[in-house]
């Protein structure tokens, strides 16, 4: 696809953000009936999206439309096999008024389900955000009563430690108390931690679903995968961000 040009209020950095190639799936040479699925769930303006930018092109940009909720695939290579990763961003989820349920789409429910790991990401520096995460995992195992759970808890926007409001051994306990490891990242300024984190969670997961041509840990239920926009709705995503005038975008 013929990219657009670069408008001059752009930040230049290190150049066109769309020039950075994500490779579509699968790939022949993937492991067979390998395929990673994770689902990025969160609060409102927590950084999932660019988390999951991060993760795949290590860019950051600072502004997103609103998530409609985009699925992402590329392939990754986990222990010297190469398998198909599929990443679906997701809209935000809010906690009820009685801060016990939880606002969550029928999208997102569709997610949950299809997904095999889970990235519960809040902000380190929004105390709200990270209540979120107990019903939101709750929540998960609702969907998924039985079994193991690939999880980690990513506390975003370590960057603005003069902003925190989560210390990091609340972060800690919490990940302990639900089973999965902790992360503190920055999608602004690290690649090396968010890749990390969803490295980590892509191995728990590629072990969950056993060897080579292992059997699914859903004893091969497919659910239709949610509606996938995928690289065109990325590139949209980007182009709609270089065209828009007057807002401040960092290109790294
Ligand atoms: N300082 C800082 N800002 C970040 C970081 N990650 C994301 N942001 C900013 O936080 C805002 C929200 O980021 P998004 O990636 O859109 O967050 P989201 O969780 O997908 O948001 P929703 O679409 O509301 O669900 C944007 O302005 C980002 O630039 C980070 O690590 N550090």
């Amino acid at each position: 696809m013929r990219l657009p040009e670069q408008p001059r209020t752009m930040s230049t950095g290190s150049g066109n953000f769309l020039l950075v190639p994500i490779p579509e799936y699968p790939g022949l040479d993937c492991v067979p009936n390998k395929n990673v699925k994770i689902v990025v769930l969160g609060a409102s303006n927590v950084g999932k999206t660019a988390l999951i930018v991060r993760f795949l092109t290590k860019r950051f940009i600072g502004d997103y439309e609103a998530n409609t909720g985009a699925l992402y695939s590329r392939k990754i290579n986990l222990d010297g096999e190469q398998v198909s990763l599929q990443v679906q961003d997701t809209p935000c989820v809010s906690l009820q008024d009685d801060a016990e349920g939880l606002y969550c789409q029928e999208q997102i429910n569709r997610s949950i389900y299809w997904a095999d790991g889970y990235v519960l990401v809040f902000s380190i520096t929004d105390m709200h955000s990270y209540r979120t995460i107990q019903p939101l995992y709750e929540h998960v195992r609702r969907i998924h009563p039985s079994g193991n759970i690939p999880i980690i808890l990513v506390g975003n926007k370590s960057d603005l430690l003069r902003a925190r409001q989560v210390p990091t051994d609340e972060g800690q306990a919490l990940a302990a108390e639900l089973g999965g490891h902790y992360f503190e990242a920055s999608a602004r300024e690290n690649h090396e931690g968010v890749q990390a984190a969803f490295l980590h969670l892509c191995q728990e997961v590629s072990r969950a679903l056993g060897g080579v041509n292992g059997e699914k840990r859903r004893g091969g239920l497919h659910l239709a995968r949610p509606k996938s926009p995928n690289m065109q709705e990325l590139k949209r995503r980007f182009r709609q961000v270089l065209s828009s005038r007057g807002k401040s975008t960092t290109a790294v």
